[in-house]
């Protein structure tokens, strides 16, 4: 079966099956293949067997899969492998300088310029239409700027596609759920990791030892991060049969296996009721808190004000303000904004 990416129509692996092999059936014709199947201990061959039942539809016991589920500072610890960030955190991670989208004659984004700090969640809020997803997929290379620059990390991400800004670290949801609806929850998250894969398509063919690593700790952190999103007794579960607010944990989850240091939610409490919403805040904070840096889009101002550490403001594609929730939310240029106040009321 070939597998379609959401965006693109990039085939993907087979991962309906047990991602690796039992002992003794590898197709590697050397004694060395085998020897790394020998080392392959529970709990992955426990996952591996509940991914070939095809039963396997119902929702499982994380913590009997692999007791280090159980505890959450073991999960938040494989979930961000990378956290001990060599820099400093506040400094400059995303620099956004001038960003101008042009479609055809229509300004979407017009110089818009901002920063986003190391280890701080950056809302980027305003009315319909004001450019948020514009900037978004400007920055993760979905647009080509008409203009400006964004520097990421230190390196000027220019006209990069969008599969190699991912490698360079920056990971996004989408407005509208985009996953693999016949892979299972688990699948969608270890495809997730194929970004930080090193094996070769050879290694890959031939199934070297790299490889079955690579497939092994896949399974490992893909479970410790549907834990880490609360989902994990839903690993087995196709993602279409997933209720819509497990669709957008497992989205975030997938976004987090690319190992990103930016990662972007375009609305990801979209559809959301309020209860749903105050543990989505819950989520975001533990992510930051886990070692990332969060870029959030969001209609919902109490959601926004309640989980951000600044806020970037846009109307009609340009920035009207910038800074700490409480300035954003008392400043008149917004309050006009989000109210629809004439411009001559505006102090
Ligand atoms: N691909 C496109 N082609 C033409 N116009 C576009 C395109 N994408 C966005 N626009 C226009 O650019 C403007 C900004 O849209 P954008 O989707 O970025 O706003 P937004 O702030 O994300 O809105 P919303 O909150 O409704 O999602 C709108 O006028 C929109 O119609």
């Amino acid at each position: 079966m070939t597998h379609r990416t959401p965006d693109g129509p990039e085939p993907r692996p087979d991962l309906s099956k047990p991602v690796w092999q039992p002992p003794g059936t590898g197709s590697g014709a050397d004694g060395e293949a085998d020897g790394i199947h020998q080392v392959v201990e529970s709990p992955t061959e426990q996952i591996a067997e509940v991914l070939a039942d095809p039963q396997a539809t119902t929702v499982v016991d994380p913590t009997a899969i692999d007791p280090a589920l159980a505890d959450p500072e073991a999960v938040a610890e494989a979930v961000a492998p990378q956290r001990d960030i060599a820099t400093a955190e506040g400094d400059t991670l995303l620099e956004v300088r001038d960003l101008t989208v042009e479609f055809g004659g229509l300004a979407a984004l017009s110089e818009v310029s901002f920063d986003i700090r190391r280890g701080e969640i950056l809302g980027l809020i305003g009315p319909n239409g004001a450019g948020k997803t514009t900037c978004f997929n400007a920055i993760t290379g979905v647009y080509t700027p008409t203009r400006g620059t964004v520097t990421f990390d230190g390196e000027p991400l220019g006209k990069l596609k969008r599969h190699k800004i991912t490698r360079k670290g920056i990971a996004r949801t989408f407005q509208n759920v985009r996953l693999w609806g016949e892979m299972t929850a688990l699948e969608n998250v270890c495809v997730g990791t194929d970004a930080r894969h090193k094996t070769s398509v050879w290694g890959a063919t031939f199934r070297t030892p790299r490889h079955y690593r690579e497939e092994r700790d896949a399974v490992e952190r893909g479970m410790a991060l549907l834990e880490f999103v609360g989902i994990a007794a839903r690993a087995t579960e196709k993602a279409a049969n997933l209720p819509y607010g497990d669709q957008r944990r497992l989205e975030i989850a997938r976004a987090l296996a690319t190992e990103p240091k930016l990662l972007c939610l375009d609305e990801p409490a979209a559809g959301f009721n309020p209860s749903e919403k105050t543990a989505l805040m819950g989520l975001i904070k533990k992510i930051r808190d886990d070692g990332y840096t969060v870029l959030l889009i969001e209609h919902d101002m109490r959601l926004v004000m309640g989980v951000t550490d600044r806020i970037v403001v846009l109307e009609f594609g340009r920035k009207i303000a910038d800074g700490a929730p409480r300035e954003v939310r008392d400043n008149p240029a917004v309050i006009a904004a989000y109210l629809g106040v004439p411009d001559d009321d505006i102090a």
